[in-house]
């Protein structure tokens, strides 16, 4: 089954390498959300995958990093597309969580969902 938790947090970025003119290439911010989603089996005892506390344990860090910061001077995230942030939270998270997806929004519209290298 899988879980997840969602978080959100505030951000500035720029697209470096969209065409010349093209807004996102100007400095403007998101109200980003992001789901991790966790794969497990239910215990049979607990009656949960795992705690989702466990899952805001495993992200606050990168909360840090990324709540209030220009993405494009955070370490890897020199061109913050939305799937490059999903790419980055999942290597940064994939050794403490059985993740199966991360989802990145930046608008109520548009957004990623990333489920490791095989998709
Ligand atoms: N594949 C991607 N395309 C775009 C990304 C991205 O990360 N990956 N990012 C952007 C910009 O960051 C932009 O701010 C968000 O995109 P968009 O949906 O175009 O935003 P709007 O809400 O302004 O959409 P409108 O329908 O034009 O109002 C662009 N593309
Ligand atoms: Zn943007």
């Amino acid at each position: 089954m899988d879980i997840f938790r969602e978080f959100s947090f505030e951000a500035a970025h720029r697209l470096p390498h969209v065409p010349e003119g093209h807004k996102c290439g100007r400095l403007h911010g998101h109200s980003y959300r992001i789901e991790v989603h966790v794969r497990g089996d239910v215990d049979p005892v607990t009656g949960m995958v795992m705690d989702f506390a466990e899952i805001k344990a495993a992200f606050r860090p990168l909360e840090d990093m990324l709540d209030h910061h220009y993405l494009n001077e955070v370490e890897g995230l020199e061109n913050p597309t939305s799937e490059n942030l999903a790419q980055w939270v999942w290597k940064r998270i994939e050794g403490t969580l059985p993740l199966s997806g991360i989802v990145v929004r930046e608008t109520c519209t548009s957004g990623v969902a990333y489920h490791g290298d095989q998709s």
